[in-house]
C-alpha cells in the first residue's frame, strides 16, 4: 500500500537506515555498501493454463551476501514489485543480523492473486517459478534459501523443495533448499506458528521491563491488555490466538481485507478463523463481533497494543495522527512509513520494530535448515548412544564453524535443550524464546545506554548494521 507523496517502501527502509547510520561511525563507502541491494533478478515466464499461455512476473532480490546462504520468504500477491522485494530483502539482512541467524538477506515475490487459481494450477506456476530460480542458484541450500511469506505457506514450500530435488538428484542436502516445509517433507515442529509465537515472546519480553512499558504509559503484563490486530493470516492469527489464549490479552478488533470485527469484551479468534476458512477469507457475515465495513478505520481505535500483521504502509501520513495506541508491534514488514514513524514518535508512541518483532519466522527457519543439514531427527533421545552422537554433532558443528571462521553460533537455549534431549517442539520454543530475549537485550542496551537513541527502531538498526559492518571488516568485501 503506497500513499502518493510518501517515499516508496524501499526508500522508507533506506531513510530509517540513514537515521541510524547518522549516529554511527562508519565510512561512507561501507555505509553505502550495506544499504544497497546487491542484485534483483526479474523473471517473466509462461505457463499454459485453461487453454492459453499466461505470463507471470517474479523477482528474487539479494540484498546482502555478507553471510551465505541468503534467506528470505517468497510472497504471492498482485502488489509485488521490485521496490517492495528489495525493501523486504533489506529488512531480512537487518533482521538476520539482529537475531544472529547466520544468513544474508534476500526476498522473492510473484505477481499473482493466489485465490484466482486452483491448487493444481498454483502447483504448475510455483514449480515453473522455482525452476527459473533454481537454475540460477537463487534457490540452493548453500546459497539462497526461501521460506513462506504473504500468500504462500507449507504447500508452496513443499512444491519448491520437490522441484529442487528433481533438478539436483545428487544433492544430499536438497531438503535444506527451502524452509517452512510441512513436517512430512522435512519441516520442523513449531515453524508454521513461529512468527506469531515470536510476536508473543517479543511482547512478553517488552512487558518484563516496567521501565520500557512505562515509556508507552503502560504497566503490568499482557493480562487484560486491549489489542487490535490487522490481518488474520499466518502471523496475525497465531499472534492473536496465543496472546488471547495464553496471556489473557483481549483482542477487541480484527481488521481484514473486506472489513473488521469489533467486540470490546474480546473476540473469539478461533471462531473468526473458522469463519474465514469457510467464507474464503471474508469477515462479512461472521457470527462473532460487530461488523465494520471500513476496517482500516479500526487501526485508530483506542487500545493498549496495535498489531499490524498484514502488509506494508498501512500506517502512513494519511492516518498516523489519528492512531491512538501507545504501543505498536510491527508483526508485518514495514507497516509504518518513514513519515508516519516520525509523527507517532512525536506523540510518544512506542514502536517495536518489524526486524525484531517478526523475526520468529527466520529464527525457526534456521533451526529447520540446521535439522535438514544434520540429517538426524531432532527430539527426545531414546538411547544413550544416540544421545552421544548428538553431543558430537553439536560440538562438531561448533568446531567446524570456528575452524572455518564461519561465525555460526548455536544459540544457548537451543543448544541446552538439544543436549538435554528435549522434544523437537520444546527445542524450537526454547530456542525462539531465548533468541527473542537476547535480541531485545541487545536493542535495549543501545536504546537506554546511549543518550542519542530515542527509539527501538534506531537501536535495532544500530545493532544490525554494526554486526554486518564487522563481518565485512573481518572478511573483506
Ligand atoms: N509468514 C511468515 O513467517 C512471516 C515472517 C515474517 C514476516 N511476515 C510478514 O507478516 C505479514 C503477513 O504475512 P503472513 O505470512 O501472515 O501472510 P498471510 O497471507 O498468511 O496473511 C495476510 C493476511 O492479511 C490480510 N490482508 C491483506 N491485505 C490486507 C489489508 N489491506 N487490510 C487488512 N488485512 C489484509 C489477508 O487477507 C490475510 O488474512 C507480511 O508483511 C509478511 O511479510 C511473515
Amino acid at each position: 500500500m503506497h500513499v502518493a507523496g510518501e517515499p516508496s517502501f524501499r526508500e522508507s527502509v533506506d531513510l530509517m537506515f540513514n537515521r541510524a547510520v547518522a549516529l554511527m561511525d562508519l565510512s561512507p563507502g561501507l555505509e553505502n555498501k550495506i544499504r544497497v541491494c546487491n542484485s534483483t533478478y526479474t523473471v517473466r515466464f509462461g505457463v499454459r493454463l485453461r487453454g492459453k499461455i499466461e505470463t507471470f512476473t517474479g523477482y528474487r532480490s539479494v540484498h546482502s551476501e555478507h553471510m551465505e546462504p541468503v534467506k528470505g520468504g517468497i510472497r504471492y500477491a498482485m502488489s509485488v514489485n521490485q521496490d517492495e522485494v528489495e525493501a523486504l530483502a533489506a529488512l531480512m539482512t537487518y533482521k538476520c543480523a539482529l537475531v544472529e541467524t547466520p544468513f544474508g538477506g534476500s526476498k522473492g515475490g510473484l505477481c499473482i492473486d493466489p485465490r484466482a487459481w486452483d491448487e493444481h494450477e498454483l502447483e504448475q506456476i510455483t514449480r515453473r517459478f522455482a525452476y527459473e530460480l533454481i537454475k540460477r542458484d537463487l534457490i540452493n541450500p548453500a546459497q539462497n534459501v526461501p521460506a513462506p511469506d504473504m500468500g504462500t505457506g507449507e504447500r508452496e514450500m513443499a512444491w519448491i523443495a520437490d522441484q529442487y530435488a528433481r533438478m539436483n538428484t545428487t544433492d544430499i542436502n536438497a531438503k535444506a533448499c527451502v524452509t517452512g516445509k510441512p513436517l512430512s517433507g522435512g519441516g520442523i515442529q513449531g515453524r508454521v506458528e513461529a512468527t506469531g509465537r515470536g510476536v508473543q515472546y517479543a511482547l512478553r519480553e517488552f512487558f518484563r521491563h516496567a521501565e520500557d512499558a512505562a515509556k508507552a504509559g503502560l504497566s503490568g503484563d499482557l493480562d487484560g491488555k486491549t489489542v487490535v490486530v490487522q490481518g488474520l493470516g499466518n502471523v496475525g492469527y497465531h499472534a492473536a490466538k496465543f496472546l488471547s489464549e495464553e496471556d489473557g490479552a483481549k483482542i477487541i478488533a480484527v481488521i481484514e481485507r473486506d472489513g473488521g470485527l469489533v467486540d470490546h469484551d474480546g473476540l473469539d479468534i478461533e471462531a473468526i478463523r473458522q469463519h474465514l476458512n469457510i467464507s474464503g477469507g471474508s469477515v462479512k457475515g461472521c457470527p462473532v463481533g460487530q461488523y465494520v465495513e471500513h476496517g482500516a478505520t479500526l487501526l485508530e481505535l483506542p487500545c493498549d497494543i496495535l498489531i499490524p500483521a498484514a502488509m506494508e504502509g498501512v500506517i502512513n501520513l494519511g492516518n498516523a495522527d489519528r492512531i491512538q495506541a501507545p504501543l505498536i508491534i510491527e508483526a508485518a514488514n514495514g507497516p509504518i512509513t518513514f513519515g508516519a514513524d516520525e509523527i507517532l514518535r512525536k506523540k510518544g508512541c512506542v514502536i517495536i520494530p518489524d526486524m525484531y518483532a517478526n523475526a520468529g519466522g527466520v529464527t525457526v527457519s534456521y533451526f529447520e535448515w540446521v535439522k535438514n543439514l544434520s540429517h538426524i531427527r531432532f527430539g527426545r533421545m531414546q538411547r544413550r548412544a544416540e544421545e552421544a552422537r548428538h553431543h558430537l554433532l553439536v560440538n562438531e558443528l561448533e568446531r567446524l564453524s570456528a575452524d572455518k571462521g564461519l561465525g555460526w553460533t548455536l544459540n544457548p537455549g537451543f543448544k541446552e535443550s538439544y543436549l538435554r534431549g528435549a522434544g523437537e517442539l520444546e527445542l524450537v520454543r526454547s530456542g525462539l524464546d531465548d533468541t527473542m530475549r537476547t535480541a531485545y537485550q541487545a536493542m535495549r542496551e543501545v536504546w537506554h545506554g546511549r543518550g542519542d537513541v530515542e527509539d527501538l527502531r534506531v537501536a535495532a538498526y544500530i545493532v544490525s548494521i554494526s554486526r554486518v559492518a564487522s563481518t565485512y571488516r573481518s572478511k573483506g568485501l
